[in-house]
């Protein structure tokens, strides 16, 4: 049997701290073979992004030829996809290979504010990626600008993760991480139906620079490694509460997490069943 394989379809961030460099840190740190698909660049840091540049769509088609020829790749991530043509041009590769399960991480603004995608190309996310995600994992205001309704209480949450299923996605995880209160709390919508919550406490740190990308990678790597979905949220939300309590200190802005934490089992996660 192979080594689990899978890859991240994404934008570089110089700064490492999230984007390809945060998804390949946190592939090594669970133990599966990471590899990437590069869609755009940024000159980024810990304070911001200063510029970004995207790769050319026809070297988009080239990497997953490549990829597809010589890997058995068993799960795929998405972040970073610039403009409406590289969100088609990654849509349109994911239809002709088989690279297992998709978690699409539909990434829109930094965490500075600066844009990571084109506001076209939005409807292009909705109409041509949430139908292959196996799950996707947008954060609150993610969530607002996909479904087009404001959301501000559970019931809201609820009925925005019931809206993006109706879209297409099979499981859906809406991230708390931009909420306030003493928890940071991740609601999971199942494919059964069924939902339940994540909840973890919220740690006072600006080092939150790439969490989401960490959170949406190890559900990556557990599940080419054969987790069940559920199984997957909960240890990427144990991995992500580790690797921003058990922090680095790095550049002047908001750092980084630390993708070297050790998942202990000192960890909880309380789940809570609707
Ligand atoms: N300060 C924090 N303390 C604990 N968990 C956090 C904190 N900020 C974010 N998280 C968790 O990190 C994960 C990513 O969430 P979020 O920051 O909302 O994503 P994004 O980076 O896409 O904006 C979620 O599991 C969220 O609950
Ligand atoms: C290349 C790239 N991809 C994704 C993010 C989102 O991360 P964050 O929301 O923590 O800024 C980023 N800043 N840069």
């Amino acid at each position: 049997m192979q080594t689990p394989q899978v890859v991240t379809i994404a934008g570089s961030d110089s700064g490492g701290g999230a984007g390809i460099q945060a998804d390949l840190k946190t592939f090594q740190a669970r133990k599966v073979f990471g590899m990437s698909i590069l869609v755009a660049l940024t000159a980024q840091n810990t304070q911001g992004v200063q510029e970004s540049l995207p790769i050319p769509c026809s070297f988009i088609n080239a990497q997953f030829a490549s990829l597809a020829d010589d890997f058995q790749i068993q799960a795929a991530k998405t972040g970073m996809l610039f403009d409406q043509d590289h969100v088609q041009a990654v849509a349109d590769n994911y239809r002709n290979f088989s690279f297992g399960p998709l978690i699409v991480d539909p990434v829109m603004v930094a965490k500075g504010g600066h844009p990571l995608l084109q506001k076209e190309a939005i409807q292009t996310i909705k109409t041509e990626l949430v139908p292959q995600a196996y799950a996707i994992t947008p954060n609150l205001p993610e969530a607002e600008v996909l479904t087009g309704s404001k959301i501000r209480n559970k019931e809201e949450i609820s009925k925005a993760a019931a809206t993006l299923q109706k879209m297409g996605a099979r499981n859906v995880i809406i991230k708390g991480g931009h909420s306030d209160g003493k928890e940071a709390t991740d609601f999971v919508l199942m494919e059964d139906k069924s939902s339940f919550q994540l909840s973890a406490p919220r740690i006072q740190t600006k080092n939150t620079h790439g969490t989401g990308d960490t959170f949406s990678s190890c559900i990556t790597a557990e599940l080419a490694k054969n987790s069940t979905f559920k199984e997957a949220v909960i240890i990427a939300k144990k991995f992500i509460q580790g690797a921003i309590e058990e922090g680095i200190s790095v550049g002047s802005g908001h750092g980084p997490t630390n993708h070297w934490a050790k998942l202990s089992e000192e960890i909880t996660v309380k789940e809570i069943v609707e």
